[in-house]
Formats: structure tokens, C-alpha cells, sequence
């Protein structure tokens, strides 16, 4: 009636809506009728239409008219720890709230939708023992157990035991009443987890990934926000944002993994935002992995959050595989085939004779990574990118893998008009036919970007257990984390390849894919070879990637890292300005970096501006700028100075400077 909703009394919100409303703006003030909370989802009028915002704080009745809230989403508030870490992303990526709102919440979110089971569908695979942790694993669990502090880092060697711990520490926080997170950096790890977690929780775990429809993460979100008992959360990076009511532990499983960071804005870490959601939930991390990046592992070990090391495998009879290598400049040992080495051919056959797997590891997707005229030399190279294109030889094309671009190959050279055109590079396309060639009766899968959602680790991963699939192809997919018991020779094809990339992160990628993939074999009781064939085997990265060694390559890298100003001695900036003409783009490019070099302090240095390294993209020229600073808070002041056009991106902490 009206003269009662007079008399009561009004309610008045700073609410947040999830698409931005206007520039500079993250909140604005709204009424309601009944009391709301904080985090609570409501629908909200914004100028003729309506919009989904968050309610972020109450506010007295202010000076001017508002408007009223409309509908109330959902009757469960978001967890304040999730909104507190929203307000902190926003501010840390210096990206507007809304951004990462509508980031952090599963889409369609006012969409009422019929309630469906969220249990994952999964058969059990792995064969479960009742293990009895080693005095390492026992000491880590204990160390973490016993620990004050929020993040830890877990140094394990592969197959050292890793899941155990987590497994454990995930039952002491469902024991305390909370939940646990375990990210993982891709799908493809995602079954064998799911299957181990499912072993010991069976009517806990939530799965989220990325293929699920829109409906079904909304169904995941919504019985996470309305759950009353704690859960095992298992999902991508975007799992941090469950809204769960009590959190006791996260996971970052392989935290090497660069798809942790978020590409898109905003262009989070997953490991950043771990580590304040926990403090938010006053929950523990922990961030595990067999390589962890140099810059994590050195700022670990400055701000005293304890490192625990697993310094062996776990499986009592596991003695790490016998490895060789083959110099690829030594032609000798390539009698019979001009990329698959004698010794590798004869190990693959042995473990192929005796019913075992062989893994061949090539971090190149496509058949050829060059095709050019014998004749004058002429590439084909991407129009948009410039870049070279990558033959596939099935399909017949030639494609640009950051664009997308494609075109039937060529049958004689365009400049020429020579018929000679020939392709360099091996890609794992070409490693798969010349496979299927010399082993016509073995079962053999590739696993790439390019192999589609049925052909994918996770998908196949009972014939990967059972052993049924003879011979794995992939690329850096299959490089990690995967445990199978029938795995006995890995072949690395070229373990140099990664290195020619002109990015500071090459040669650490490169050590962890080496180490990562050596790792996948002797971690049980078969005794396994592996080949590792190399253009340059006494690289450091190389070097110690064979040997195993991450405190070689620690020791060889942070020096470099010193001497250049990059993480983690220096935060990163990067500018990046698209325009349609190359002029253009320098001209702004040039402009803007004088700008930005007034401002620089003593300390801080810039590069650039420099062609990107995919210079065209989408029909523009690119051109970017880097700063090289010891105060992130004086880039984020930087961020601040960028002209306000469409034309400027940026990135604070980009782990690659070529995209
Ligand atoms: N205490 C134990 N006793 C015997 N076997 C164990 C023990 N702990 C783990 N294992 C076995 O050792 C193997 C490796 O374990 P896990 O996959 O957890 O290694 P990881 O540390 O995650 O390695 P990666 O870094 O390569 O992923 C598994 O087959 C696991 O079942
Ligand atoms: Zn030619």
C-alpha cells in the first residue's frame, strides 16, 4: 500500500553493475524497500534499459534522487571474500569493476533455468592403492599443516607424489567444514585429477571447464552459491571464482603453466588472485609444480613463504628413466629416417614389440613450419601477421595459426613461377604420417590445438591408461603432468625448437618442457628409455632440462633476469597500439613513448616502440612499447597517461612480449 512503503523506511546501495555504464564510474546509488546484503545480485534500471549489478556497500540517503532497485537475482549473497577480491583485481590490473564482474560471473546469470545434476559423469580409471605417504610427502603435508602463512610453494620433482599432498590437505579442510579449489592448467589434465579426487571424495566434487555450456556453469555457480556442505572444486583458472561459502585450501596444480594468466581483460594471474582469495577465506595455497618459474620461486623465497621440496619419486621402485641423447648436426644416426633417430626407432620398436607406449613429444603443431621457392626464396607468409605459414598437409593448406588465415598451397611459386616449393620444419602433423608409415598396424593419437574436442587427453584418456593407444603425439598437451602406467619410451623430437622465439621466457620454457616430459616416464615400476634429439644439447636450458636439474637452470637464469631488468627483478608494461596504416602507428607509437619518457623515472627503462611481433593483425599495424620498472605502483600511474583513444592496449606483467 502506498502510504506504509512511505512510512518505511528506505534502504540505499552503492551498487555495481557488470557491464561499465560510463568511464571512471564502478558503483552508483540505488534504493530499496527491504534491507539487501553486501554481494547481493540485483537488477538495476540504467537509463532506459535494466542491468545486473552487485551491491557493494549500503550508503546513507544521498542528496540526490535514485532510482529504485529492481528485482533481487538471487535470495544467496556472493561470498564478501569473492567481491573483496573483485575490488582488488580491479584495482591491480587497473581494469574497471565491471570488467571483472562480469569475468567472475557465470553468464546468463538473470536466466532462469530447469535444475540439473552438477555430480561430473565420470567413470573411474586409475587404479587406486592405499599408499603410504614417503617421509618426504609426509614432512611436506606436515610443513603446510603446521604453516602461518597463506601461499606455499610445493617443489616437487615429477612423479614425485604431488596429488597425495593435495589429496590430504583437501581432507583436512573438508574435515574443518570448508571447501577446497584445485585449479589445473588445462582440460586435458582434468580426468586424471577428477578420477583421483572422485577415489577419495565421491559425492564432492564440482567440475568446472571450458566446455561446458552456458547452462551448466550456471548450474555449477548456482550450487556452489546455495551449497551447505563443502566442496572439491576442480577447474580451470576460472574456478577461483565459485562462490563459495567457506574456502580452507586452493590448488594450483602445475603452476608453471602460462594459462594461468588470463589473455583477455582483465588480464589476471591466477596465481596472484589465488593467494588474496585465500587471505580473503584466511584459507591456505599452494602452488605445485617440478619447474616453478624463476620469478615465482625467487619472490617465494624473498618474502619467506616456505618452499617444500620433494626431491624424489614416490612409487618406492621408480628409478627415473635411462636418457640419451641424440645430436641432430651428427647425421650418422639418422640412417633411416632423416628426422626420427636410428636409437629412437629401436627403443620405439622394443616397447612397441613388448605391448608398451611410446610418447613422441614436438612442440610444433602442422605438418611444415616454412614453405618457401627453391628457386628465389620466396615464404609464405601470413598477410595479416606476417608471420610464416604452417603447411597442413591433410587438409592441403597453408594456415596462420595466431590469424586464422588459410589458403590452398601453392602448386607453383607466386613470384616465379618455379614449381620447385618446398617445406621445412617438422610439425606434428608430419611427425604422425611418417608414423602411421613405419608403424602401420599400432594405434597412434596426436594430441594438439589442432586434433579437436574427441581426439583430446581428457576425452581419451581410459585407452591412454589402459594402454590401448600404442604410440602419443603432441605437443606441449601431453607434455605435463599425465601419469600412465604403460608408458615406457619418450621421444623428443627437437628439444631445441621452443628457443629461437625472441622472447625472454624461451629458454625457461624450453627447460620446463624437457624436464616436464622426461618426467612423464619412470615413475613407476617399467623401466623407461627416453631420446631426446637436439640441434643443441649443451644449451643450458637444454642441458639442464635432461639432466633434470632445476637449480642449474635457476642459477643460470636469475643472473640474466638481473642483467636485462625482467622479472622478478623489474615489473613489465606493455603498450601495444593498433592502426590501420603502418605510418599511423609509428607516428602515435613515437609520440606517445616520448610522453611516456618524460615521466620515467632513474630506475626505469623503455624500449621501443618496436614492430610487435605480430605486426599486422585483423588489418592493422602494431606497433608496442615495454617499461621496465622496480615500482609496479608507478606503471599502474603510467597506465593513467595512455591517450584516451581505442587504439592503446595494455598489459601489467605480460609473461610473453610477443602477442
Ligand atoms: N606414497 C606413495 N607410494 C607409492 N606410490 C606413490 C606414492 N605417492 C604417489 N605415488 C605414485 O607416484 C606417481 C606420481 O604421482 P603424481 O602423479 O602425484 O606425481 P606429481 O608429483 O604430480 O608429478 P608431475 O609433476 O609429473 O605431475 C603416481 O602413479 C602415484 O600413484
Ligand atoms: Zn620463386
Amino acid at each position: 500500500m502506498q502510504c506504509t512503503s512511505i512510512m518505511s523506511v528506505m534502504h540505499y546501495y552503492e551498487v555495481a553493475p557488470i557491464r561499465i555504464v560510463r568511464a571512471g564510474a564502478d558503483v552508483f546509488t540505488y534504493h530499496h524497500e527491504s534491507s539487501l546484503e553486501i554481494g547481493h545480485i540485483v537488477k538495476i534500471p540504467v537509463g532506459r534499459g535494466s542491468q545486473t549489478g552487485v551491491i557493494v556497500a549500503p550508503v546513507t540517503k544521498p542528496s540526490f534522487t535514485t532510482k529504485p532497485i529492481a528485482l533481487v537475482v538471487e535470495q544467496e549473497p556472493l561470498p564478501t571474500a569473492l567481491l573483496a577480491t573483485a575490488r582488488w583485481m580491479s584495482s591491480y590490473y587497473a581494469t574497471p569493476l565491471a570488467a571483472v564482474l562480469s569475468t567472475l560471473l557465470p553468464r546468463g546469470i538473470d536466466k532462469q533455468r530447469r535444475t540439473r545434476a552438477t555430480q561430473p559423469t565420470h567413470e573411474l580409471i586409475r587404479e587406486q592403492r592405499a599408499l603410504t605417504p614417503t617421509v618426504d610427502q609426509q614432512a611436506a603435508i606436515d610443513t603446510i599443516r603446521q604453516s602461518t602463512r597463506t601461499t606455499h610453494l610445493l617443489h616437487g620433482v615429477t612423479g614425485s607424489g604431488k596429488t597425495f599432498v593435495y589429496k590430504q590437505l583437501a581432507h583436512d579442510a573438508i574435515a574443518a567444514g570448508k571447501s577446497a579449489i584445485v585449479l589445473v592448467p588445462e582440460i586435458a589434465l582434468t580426468s586424471q585429477l577428477v578420477d583421483e579426487f572422485l577415489q577419495d571424495f565421491p559425492d564432492q566434487v564440482l567440475l568446472t571447464h571450458s566446455q561446458q555450456t552456458e547452462a551448466e556453469r550456471h548450474g555449477i555457480w548456482l550450487s556452489a552459491l546455495r551449497s551447505t556442505t563443502p566442496k572439491i572444486v576442480i577447474g580451470p583458472r576460472s574456478a577461483l571464482f565459485l562462490p563459495l561459502r567457506s574456502l580452507g585450501l586452493v590448488v594450483v596444480d602445475e603452476m608453471h603453466e602460462p594459462s594461468y594468466k588470463q589473455e583477455q581483460s582483465p588480464r589476471y594471474s591466477a596465481l596472484r588472485v589465488a593467494t588474496i582469495l585465500a587471505e580473503q577465506y584466511q584459507a591456505k595455497v599452494i602452488f605445485g609444480s617440478a619447474t616453478p618459474p624463476v620469478a615465482e620461486y625467487y619472490a617465494a623465497k624473498q618474502a619467506g613463504a616456505p618452499v617444500i621440496t620433494l626431491s624424489s619419486r614416490a612409487h618406492n621402485r621408480a628409478s627415473g628413466p635411462h636418457i640419451e641423447v641424440v645430436d641432430m648436426t651428427k647425421r650418422a644416426q639418422f640412417t633411416r629416417h632423416r628426422f626420427l633417430s636410428d636409437t629412437l626407432l629401436t627403443d620405439m620398436e622394443r616397447s612397441l614389440a613388448t605391448n608398451n607406449q611410446v610418447l613422441l613429444f614436438h612442440n610444433r603443431r602442422g605438418s611444415a613450419a616454412l614453405t618457401l621457392c627453391d628457386n628465389c626464396g620466396w615464404t609464405a607468409t601470413d598477410p595479416d601477421t606476417g608471420t610464416p605459414l604452417t603447411l597442413h598437409a591433410d587438409t592441403h593448406q597453408l594456415i596462420g595459426h595466431i590469424s586464422g588465415y588459410h589458403m590452398p598451397v601453392p602448386t607453383m611459386c607466386p613470384v616465379c613461377r618455379h614449381s620447385e616449393i618446398i617445406h621445412k620444419g617438422i610439425g606434428t602433423k608430419l611427425i604422425e604420417s611418417e608414423i602411421a608409415r613405419l608403424f602401420p598396424d599400432k594405434n597412434i593419437v596426436r594430441f594438439d590445438g589442432d586434433s579437436g574436442k574427441e581426439h583430446s587427453v581428457d576425452s581419451r584418456y581410459k585407452e591412454l591408461y589402459d594402454g590401448s593407444i600404442d604410440i602419443i603425439i603432441g605437443t606441449q598437451v601431453i607434455a605435463k603432468g599425465i601419469d600412465l602406467p604403460h608408458l615406457e619410451t619418450v621421444g623428443i623430437i627437437q628439444a631445441d625448437a621452443g628457443l629461437s622465439l625472441p622472447d625472454f621466457t624461451s629458454e625457461e620454457r624450453t627447460f620446463q618442457l624437457i624436464t616436464q616430459v622426461i618426467g612423464r616416464v619412470g615413475r613407476g615400476e617399467v623401466a623407461a628409455h627416453v631420446i631426446v634429439q637436439t640441434y643443441q644439447p649443451t644449451h643450458t636450458a637444454v642441458r639442464a632440462g635432461i639432466a633434470q636439474d632445476y637449480s642449474t637452470f635457476y642459477t643460470a637464469e636469475i643472473p640474466e633476469r638481473s642483467r636485462y631488468h625482467f622479472p622478478p627483478f623489474s615489473y613489465l608494461l606493455k603498450f601495444v597500439c593498433a592502426y590501420k596504416t603502418e605510418k599511423a602507428a609509428v607516428t602515435n607509437a613515437r609520440k606517445f613513448a616520448a610522453e611516456l619518457r618524460a615521466e620515467l623515472r632513474q630506475s626505469e627503462r623503455l624500449l621501443g616502440p618496436t614492430p610487435a611481433f605480430y605486426e599486422k593483425q585483423a588489418g592493422t599495424y602494431r606497433w608496442q612499447i615495454t617499461i621496465h620498472s622496480p615500482s609496479r605502483t608507478h606503471l599502474l600511474e603510467l597506465i593513467g597517461t595512455l591517450p584516451a583513444s581505442g587504439h592503446w592496449q595494455y598489459e601489467i606483467d605480460p609473461v610473453s612480449l610477443l602477442s
